[in-house]
Protein backbone atom coordinates (compact mmCIF):
# COMPACT_ATOMS: atom_id res chain seq x y z
CA UNK A 1 0.00 0.00 0.00
CA UNK A 2 1.50 3.71 -0.63
CA UNK A 3 1.55 5.88 2.01
CA UNK A 4 -2.18 7.00 2.35
CA UNK A 5 -2.71 11.51 2.60
CA UNK A 6 -4.78 10.35 6.05
CA UNK A 7 -5.83 7.47 7.32
CA UNK A 8 -9.60 7.82 9.85
CA UNK A 9 -9.94 5.40 12.63
CA UNK A 10 -13.22 4.97 14.32
CA UNK A 11 -14.34 2.16 17.20
CA UNK A 12 -16.92 -0.28 17.70
CA UNK A 13 -19.41 0.49 19.77
CA UNK A 14 -21.93 -1.19 22.19
CA UNK A 15 -25.26 0.58 22.98
CA UNK A 16 -27.78 0.92 25.23
CA UNK A 17 -26.12 -0.87 28.23
CA UNK A 18 -29.51 -2.32 28.85
CA UNK A 19 -32.05 0.25 29.71
CA UNK A 20 -30.29 3.21 27.94
CA UNK A 21 -32.29 2.01 24.72
CA UNK A 22 -31.30 4.39 21.36
CA UNK A 23 -29.70 6.86 24.01
CA UNK A 24 -26.56 4.96 26.07
CA UNK A 25 -23.63 3.81 24.76
CA UNK A 26 -19.93 3.29 24.87
CA UNK A 27 -17.26 2.82 23.15
CA UNK A 28 -14.63 -0.24 22.60
CA UNK A 29 -11.12 -0.49 20.94
CA UNK A 30 -12.06 -2.55 17.89
CA UNK A 31 -11.66 -0.51 15.02
CA UNK A 32 -12.72 0.40 11.10
CA UNK A 33 -9.57 2.36 9.42
CA UNK A 34 -9.79 4.06 6.17
CA UNK A 35 -6.61 4.76 4.28
CA UNK A 36 -7.59 7.88 1.72
CA UNK A 37 -5.15 9.21 -1.12
CA UNK A 38 -7.02 11.98 -3.50
CA UNK A 39 -6.33 11.21 -6.96
CA UNK A 40 -8.13 11.18 -10.47
CA UNK A 41 -10.64 8.68 -10.03
CA UNK A 42 -12.83 7.38 -7.35
CA UNK A 43 -11.21 3.78 -6.35
CA UNK A 44 -13.02 1.85 -3.16
CA UNK A 45 -11.17 -1.24 -2.02
CA UNK A 46 -12.41 -2.97 0.57
CA UNK A 47 -9.80 -5.13 2.54
CA UNK A 48 -10.27 -8.62 4.57
CA UNK A 49 -12.42 -11.30 4.69
CA UNK A 50 -14.83 -9.23 7.22
CA UNK A 51 -15.58 -6.61 4.03
CA UNK A 52 -15.34 -9.63 1.64
CA UNK A 53 -19.48 -9.13 0.80
CA UNK A 54 -19.09 -5.22 0.88
CA UNK A 55 -19.13 -3.41 -2.43
CA UNK A 56 -15.98 -2.21 -4.11
CA UNK A 57 -17.80 0.84 -6.20
CA UNK A 58 -19.44 3.86 -5.01
CA UNK A 59 -22.63 2.07 -3.20
CA UNK A 60 -20.44 0.78 -0.83
CA UNK A 61 -21.40 2.55 2.91
CA UNK A 62 -18.46 4.23 3.84
CA UNK A 63 -18.67 5.88 0.55
CA UNK A 64 -22.32 7.15 0.76
CA UNK A 65 -21.23 8.33 4.22
CA UNK A 66 -18.54 10.29 2.93
CA UNK A 67 -20.98 12.07 0.59
CA UNK A 68 -23.44 12.83 3.20
CA UNK A 69 -20.15 15.03 4.37
CA UNK A 70 -20.12 17.36 1.31
CA UNK A 71 -23.97 16.93 1.10
CA UNK A 72 -23.86 18.86 4.15
CA UNK A 73 -21.20 21.61 3.55
CA UNK A 74 -22.80 21.66 0.18
CA UNK A 75 -19.86 20.83 -2.23
CA UNK A 76 -18.71 18.25 -4.19
CA UNK A 77 -16.74 15.06 -3.05
CA UNK A 78 -13.00 15.33 -4.77
CA UNK A 79 -12.16 11.77 -5.92
CA UNK A 80 -9.81 9.62 -3.84
CA UNK A 81 -8.73 6.47 -2.94
CA UNK A 82 -10.23 4.86 -0.49
CA UNK A 83 -8.82 1.57 1.51
CA UNK A 84 -11.16 0.13 4.47
CA UNK A 85 -10.24 -2.45 6.87
CA UNK A 86 -12.16 -3.34 10.01
CA UNK A 87 -11.74 -5.40 13.19
CA UNK A 88 -15.50 -4.93 13.74
CA UNK A 89 -17.42 -8.11 13.38
CA UNK A 90 -20.78 -6.77 11.16
CA UNK A 91 -24.11 -7.41 12.45
CA UNK A 92 -23.36 -8.48 15.67
CA UNK A 93 -24.37 -5.48 18.07
CA UNK A 94 -21.16 -3.66 17.85
CA UNK A 95 -21.74 -1.27 16.11
CA UNK A 96 -20.02 -1.72 12.47
CA UNK A 97 -22.34 0.37 10.70
CA UNK A 98 -22.06 3.29 13.14
CA UNK A 99 -17.92 2.92 12.68
CA UNK A 100 -18.68 2.87 9.13
CA UNK A 101 -20.93 6.17 8.41
CA UNK A 102 -18.58 7.68 11.51
CA UNK A 103 -15.62 7.08 9.76
CA UNK A 104 -16.65 7.69 6.45
CA UNK A 105 -18.32 11.11 7.13
CA UNK A 106 -15.13 12.16 8.95
CA UNK A 107 -13.12 11.76 6.34
CA UNK A 108 -15.44 13.21 3.62
CA UNK A 109 -14.95 16.08 5.82
CA UNK A 110 -10.92 15.97 6.04
CA UNK A 111 -11.10 14.98 1.88
CA UNK A 112 -13.06 18.79 1.77
CA UNK A 113 -10.77 20.56 4.03
CA UNK A 114 -12.74 20.39 7.46
CA UNK A 115 -16.03 22.63 6.87
CA UNK A 116 -17.89 20.29 9.53
CA UNK A 117 -17.62 20.90 13.15
CA UNK A 118 -17.92 17.75 15.44
CA UNK A 119 -21.30 18.86 16.54
CA UNK A 120 -22.47 18.50 12.67
CA UNK A 121 -20.53 15.02 12.18
CA UNK A 122 -22.83 14.11 15.02
CA UNK A 123 -25.86 15.59 13.75
CA UNK A 124 -25.34 13.89 10.14
CA UNK A 125 -24.35 10.52 11.59
CA UNK A 126 -27.16 10.42 14.44
CA UNK A 127 -30.16 11.19 11.60
CA UNK A 128 -28.60 8.87 9.36
CA UNK A 129 -28.27 6.04 11.63
CA UNK A 130 -31.07 6.94 13.86
CA UNK A 131 -29.19 5.56 16.73
CA UNK A 132 -26.82 8.41 18.59
CA UNK A 133 -26.21 5.48 21.30
CA UNK A 134 -23.91 4.13 18.85
CA UNK A 135 -22.73 6.76 16.45
CA UNK A 136 -21.53 9.47 19.34
CA UNK A 137 -19.67 6.97 21.46
CA UNK A 138 -17.63 5.68 17.77
CA UNK A 139 -17.17 9.78 17.48
CA UNK A 140 -16.27 11.11 20.59
CA UNK A 141 -15.14 7.75 22.47
CA UNK A 142 -15.87 6.55 26.34
CA UNK A 143 -19.55 6.72 27.76
CA UNK A 144 -21.95 8.96 25.86
CA UNK A 145 -25.30 9.40 27.36
CA UNK A 146 -27.20 11.24 24.02
CA UNK A 147 -31.04 12.21 22.46
CA UNK A 148 -31.86 12.60 19.23
CA UNK A 149 -35.11 14.98 18.37
CA UNK A 150 -36.54 17.58 16.10
CA UNK A 151 -34.56 19.92 18.04
CA UNK A 152 -31.39 18.15 16.82
CA UNK A 153 -28.53 15.83 18.72
CA UNK A 154 -27.80 16.56 22.34
CA UNK A 155 -25.23 14.57 24.33
CA UNK A 156 -22.79 14.46 27.71
CA UNK A 157 -19.82 11.98 27.36
CA UNK A 158 -18.13 10.49 30.71
CA UNK A 159 -14.83 9.10 31.00
CA UNK A 160 -15.27 5.29 31.76
CA UNK A 161 -15.27 5.02 35.71
CA UNK A 162 -11.61 4.09 37.42
CA UNK A 163 -11.51 -0.18 37.18
CA UNK A 164 -14.95 -0.38 34.64
CA UNK A 165 -13.83 -2.81 31.96
CA UNK A 166 -15.52 -4.64 29.52
CA UNK A 167 -16.05 -8.16 28.51
CA UNK A 168 -17.99 -9.29 25.33
CA UNK A 169 -19.56 -12.72 24.16
CA UNK A 170 -19.14 -12.20 20.52
CA UNK A 171 -21.37 -15.46 18.87
CA UNK A 172 -20.14 -16.31 15.51
CA UNK A 173 -23.66 -15.55 13.87
CA UNK A 174 -25.10 -12.31 12.30
CA UNK A 175 -28.12 -10.54 13.48
CA UNK A 176 -29.06 -7.54 11.59
CA UNK A 177 -30.01 -4.39 13.59
CA UNK A 178 -33.34 -3.76 11.20
CA UNK A 179 -34.39 -7.53 12.13
CA UNK A 180 -34.33 -7.25 15.35
CA UNK A 181 -35.62 -3.93 15.96
CA UNK A 182 -38.83 -5.70 14.06
CA UNK A 183 -39.36 -7.65 16.70
CA UNK A 184 -39.91 -5.03 19.43
CA UNK A 185 -43.48 -3.22 20.23
CA UNK A 186 -44.79 -0.22 18.68
CA UNK A 187 -45.80 0.77 22.20
CA UNK A 188 -45.24 0.27 25.70
CA UNK A 189 -46.96 1.00 29.25
CA UNK A 190 -46.40 3.97 31.68
CA UNK A 191 -45.05 1.16 33.65
CA UNK A 192 -42.59 -0.29 31.26
CA UNK A 193 -41.77 3.58 30.22
CA UNK A 194 -41.41 4.60 34.37
CA UNK A 195 -39.15 1.72 34.38
CA UNK A 196 -37.18 2.31 31.58
CA UNK A 197 -36.29 5.84 32.51
CA UNK A 198 -35.55 5.43 35.90
CA UNK A 199 -33.25 2.66 35.45
CA UNK A 200 -31.53 4.28 32.23
CA UNK A 201 -30.98 7.94 34.92
CA UNK A 202 -29.98 5.47 37.90
CA UNK A 203 -27.76 3.74 35.27
CA UNK A 204 -26.24 7.00 33.34
CA UNK A 205 -25.58 8.49 37.21
CA UNK A 206 -23.71 5.65 38.81
CA UNK A 207 -21.70 5.43 35.59
CA UNK A 208 -21.01 9.27 35.90
CA UNK A 209 -20.21 9.03 39.65
CA UNK A 210 -18.50 5.36 39.46
CA UNK A 211 -20.99 3.54 41.76
CA UNK A 212 -20.04 0.22 39.68
CA UNK A 213 -22.00 -1.67 43.10
CA UNK A 214 -25.52 -0.37 41.47
CA UNK A 215 -24.73 -1.11 37.86
CA UNK A 216 -26.47 -4.27 38.03
CA UNK A 217 -29.33 -3.18 39.50
CA UNK A 218 -29.55 -0.20 36.88
CA UNK A 219 -28.95 -2.20 33.99
CA UNK A 220 -32.64 -4.07 34.08
CA UNK A 221 -34.55 -3.76 31.30
CA UNK A 222 -37.82 -4.34 29.90
CA UNK A 223 -37.80 -2.68 27.05
CA UNK A 224 -35.62 -4.76 24.53
CA UNK A 225 -34.15 -7.52 25.65
CA UNK A 226 -36.85 -9.75 26.64
CA UNK A 227 -38.15 -9.21 22.78
CA UNK A 228 -34.48 -10.10 21.39
CA UNK A 229 -34.49 -12.84 23.84
CA UNK A 230 -35.47 -15.84 21.49
CA UNK A 231 -33.22 -14.32 18.79
CA UNK A 232 -30.24 -14.70 21.01
CA UNK A 233 -29.47 -18.43 22.55
CA UNK A 234 -28.54 -18.19 26.40
CA UNK A 235 -29.19 -14.28 26.75
CA UNK A 236 -32.14 -14.74 28.99
CA UNK A 237 -29.52 -17.10 31.35
CA UNK A 238 -26.61 -14.52 31.03
CA UNK A 239 -28.41 -11.59 31.83
CA UNK A 240 -29.74 -13.54 35.48
CA UNK A 241 -26.60 -15.15 36.11
CA UNK A 242 -23.27 -13.75 34.58
CA UNK A 243 -23.13 -11.73 37.89
CA UNK A 244 -22.17 -14.98 39.92
CA UNK A 245 -19.60 -14.82 38.00
CA UNK A 246 -18.14 -11.77 38.66
CA UNK A 247 -20.20 -9.25 36.03
CA UNK A 248 -21.02 -5.92 37.85
CA UNK A 249 -23.48 -6.15 34.80
CA UNK A 250 -25.03 -7.42 31.92
CA UNK A 251 -26.49 -6.55 28.68
CA UNK A 252 -27.47 -7.21 25.63
CA UNK A 253 -24.99 -5.04 23.14
CA UNK A 254 -26.80 -3.10 20.64
CA UNK A 255 -29.30 -5.38 19.20
CA UNK A 256 -27.03 -8.49 19.52
CA UNK A 257 -26.14 -10.98 19.45
CA UNK A 258 -23.32 -10.11 21.35
CA UNK A 259 -23.39 -9.41 25.01
CA UNK A 260 -21.74 -7.03 26.66
CA UNK A 261 -20.98 -7.66 30.53
CA UNK A 262 -18.98 -4.79 32.74
CA UNK A 263 -16.11 -6.52 35.29
CA UNK A 264 -13.41 -4.68 37.62
CA UNK A 265 -10.40 -4.32 36.00
CA UNK A 266 -8.90 -5.46 39.79
CA UNK A 267 -10.15 -9.50 39.53
CA UNK A 268 -9.49 -11.59 37.70
CA UNK A 269 -12.19 -12.66 34.40
CA UNK A 270 -11.47 -16.09 33.79
CA UNK A 271 -14.35 -17.36 35.65
CA UNK A 272 -16.80 -14.88 33.93
CA UNK A 273 -14.94 -16.57 30.67
CA UNK A 274 -15.31 -19.97 31.28
CA UNK A 275 -19.01 -19.14 32.35
CA UNK A 276 -19.63 -17.76 29.13
CA UNK A 277 -18.05 -20.15 27.03
CA UNK A 278 -20.31 -22.89 29.30
CA UNK A 279 -23.49 -20.82 27.65
CA UNK A 280 -22.06 -20.94 24.27
CA UNK A 281 -21.82 -24.54 24.52
CA UNK A 282 -24.97 -25.44 26.16
CA UNK A 283 -26.82 -23.55 23.35
CA UNK A 284 -24.90 -25.07 20.75
CA UNK A 285 -22.89 -21.75 19.23
CA UNK A 286 -19.60 -20.85 18.71
CA UNK A 287 -17.92 -17.47 19.45
CA UNK A 288 -15.24 -15.50 20.97
CA UNK A 289 -15.17 -14.00 24.59
CA UNK A 290 -12.60 -10.41 24.78
CA UNK A 291 -11.89 -8.25 27.42
CA UNK A 292 -11.43 -4.75 26.10
CA UNK A 293 -10.96 -1.43 27.73
CA UNK A 294 -13.63 1.43 27.45
CA UNK A 295 -11.65 3.33 24.35
CA UNK A 296 -11.82 7.10 25.15
CA UNK A 297 -9.86 8.49 22.12
CA UNK A 298 -12.75 8.03 19.72
CA UNK A 299 -12.84 8.61 16.14
CA UNK A 300 -9.02 9.52 15.26
CA UNK A 301 -7.33 11.65 12.28
CA UNK A 302 -3.86 11.08 11.21
CA UNK A 303 -2.32 13.32 8.54
CA UNK A 304 0.50 11.53 6.89
CA UNK A 305 3.34 14.15 5.37
N1 LIG B 1 -16.80 -1.32 7.02
C1 LIG B 1 -17.95 -1.44 6.36
N2 LIG B 1 -18.00 -1.24 5.02
C2 LIG B 1 -19.16 -1.33 4.36
N3 LIG B 1 -20.35 -1.65 4.93
C3 LIG B 1 -20.35 -1.87 6.25
C4 LIG B 1 -19.16 -1.77 7.04
N4 LIG B 1 -19.48 -2.04 8.32
C5 LIG B 1 -20.80 -2.29 8.35
N5 LIG B 1 -21.33 -2.20 7.12
C6 LIG B 1 -22.75 -2.43 6.74
O1 LIG B 1 -23.52 -2.43 7.93
C7 LIG B 1 -24.23 -3.71 8.06
C8 LIG B 1 -24.33 -4.11 9.50
O2 LIG B 1 -25.10 -3.15 10.17
P1 LIG B 1 -26.07 -3.54 11.35
O3 LIG B 1 -27.05 -4.58 10.92
O4 LIG B 1 -26.63 -2.26 11.87
O5 LIG B 1 -25.12 -4.23 12.44
P2 LIG B 1 -24.04 -3.64 13.43
O6 LIG B 1 -24.56 -4.00 14.77
O7 LIG B 1 -22.76 -4.34 13.13
O8 LIG B 1 -23.97 -2.16 13.20
C9 LIG B 1 -23.37 -4.66 7.25
O9 LIG B 1 -24.12 -5.78 6.82
C10 LIG B 1 -22.91 -3.78 6.10
O10 LIG B 1 -23.95 -3.65 5.13
N1 LIG C 1 -30.27 1.19 19.99
C1 LIG C 1 -30.09 0.37 18.81
C2 LIG C 1 -28.64 0.00 18.74
C3 LIG C 1 -28.28 -0.88 17.59
O1 LIG C 1 -26.90 -1.20 17.73
P1 LIG C 1 -26.13 -2.19 16.74
O2 LIG C 1 -24.71 -2.19 17.21
O3 LIG C 1 -26.79 -3.52 16.86
O4 LIG C 1 -26.27 -1.60 15.36
C4 LIG C 1 -30.95 -0.89 18.95
O5 LIG C 1 -30.92 -1.48 20.03
O6 LIG C 1 -31.65 -1.25 17.99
Amino acid sequence: MTTPAFTVRAPASSANLGPGFDSLGLSVPLFTTLHVTPQATTEIVPRGEELAATPADESNYIYQAMRLAARRARRDLPPARIEIETEVPLARGLGSSAAALVAGVVAGNELLGRPLRDEDVLDVTAREEGHPDNVAPALFGGIVIATLDKLGTHYVRLDPPANLGVTVLIPDFELSTSKARAVLPKEYSRADAVHALSHAALLAASLSVGRLDLLRHAMQDYIHQIWRAPLVPGLSDILEDAHRFGALGAALSGAGPTVLCFHDTREPTLPLHEYLHGVMNRNGLTGRVLDLPIDTAGTVVTRHS
